[in-house]
């Protein structure tokens, strides 16, 4: 067990050169904490990308919502949430991504360690810098719901070495995920699995669903490795900023729940004021212009390149 917040373990290279350097731990290196906005298509993570990001997480939460229209119980499948990665990660290309693989994977519960590595290989494929592997048992449900269950700690920690196994020397980073805190061992035994699992090759552990600062502060406090935290609007952990995060000694936060609250809040408001009104003359400033939205998502690029390729002509020596 750790003693000490600071404490981080950076997996070795199976070549023995040293220890590995994925983009997700050169990012923490420069700040110390990374901040990753949950997304959920390519526009959102386009958005991301227009405003600097320079890391963000592909919620499954938001994803089962934005494409299903169905809450976070485990309905997803592991193709819509492959697809749903491979659309952000190329709109995107600036962004590294971590993605919610709970749904991929159905390893929470179901599925063996062939599973786990067929996964991690998909998702490696679809350009991500890592993924979230949780033991929950399936179907499994948002980490800030009632009635959760976790499958046997050893068994996810084999899971946990069977994707280590499958990442190998790839820029690739794995966060290992417990949400034992919601049952009956609580803290104490998602402390003891995140420990496992970061035995197990995680690059770093996650413990879901803390209930106060006091509970933050022990998970850092007993916990080796980088440590991520989840900041879920209306959920039991308390919501702070990344300096005091990173005081208490996390490394990654996940804001899961922020852009897909705001896409709906905003939708609601407008499509209501269209509806009562039957115009949306008086509500332009809260859409973006035509001009804006079309940079967003590349157009004056786009018309570049489809102008310099018109027309070929041999060139003249
Ligand atoms: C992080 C999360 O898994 C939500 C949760 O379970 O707390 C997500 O899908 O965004
Ligand atoms: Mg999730």
């Amino acid at each position: 067990m750790a003693d000490s917040p600071s404490v981080v373990a950076v997996k070795p290279l199976s070549n023995g050169a040293g220890p590995r350097k994925t983009r997700m731990h050169r990012l923490i290196e420069e700040d110390g904490i990374v901040l990753m906005p949950g997304i959920y298509d390519a526009l959102s993570a386009a958005v991301l990308q227009s405003l600097g990001y320079k890391a963000g997480f592909v919620s499954g939460y938001a994803v089962s919502a934005s494409r299903l229209g169905l809450p976070d119980i485990g309905l997803l499948t592991p193709p819509e949430m492959a697809d749903a990665a491979r659309a952000i990660c190329a709109a995107a290309p600036n962004v590294a991504f971590i993605v919610d693989a709970g749904k991929v994977l159905l390893h929470t519960g179901g599925g063996n360690a062939l599973n786990v590595q067929r996964t991690v290989r998909d998702i490696i494929a679809t350009g991500a810098a890592g993924l979230f592997l949780e033991d929950q048992v399936w179907p499994k449900k948002c980490g800030h719901m009632q009635g959760k269950q976790v499958i046997p700690a050893e068994e996810h920690a084999a899971k946990i070495a069977a994707a280590r196994e499958a990442i190998g020397d790839s820029d690739f980073f794995l966060i290992a995920r417990t949400d034992a805190r919601a049952t009956a061992g609580g803290l104490a035994d998602a402390i003891a699995r995140a420990n496992l699992y970061m035995e197990a090759g995680a690059d770093a552990c996650f413990v879901e669903a803390p209930r106060s600062d006091d509970e933050m502060r022990e998970v850092c406090k007993k916990t080796s490795g980088f440590r991520a935290a989840n900041m879920l609007e209306g959920g039991y952990t308390p919501l702070h900023t990344p300096q005091e995060l990173k005081e208490m000694g996390f490394h990654l936060i996940v804001h899961s729940t922020t852009a897909v609250y705001a896409s709906a809040r905003a939708l609601i408001d407008v499509l209501r004021a269209l509806k009562d009104e039957g115009s949306s003359r008086d509500h332009l400033h809260k859409l973006t212009t035509f001009e804006e939205f079309n940079g967003l998502i590349g157009l004056k690029t786009l018309n570049e390149i489809g102008a310099r390729f018109e027309k070929f002509s041999v060139p003249k020596n």
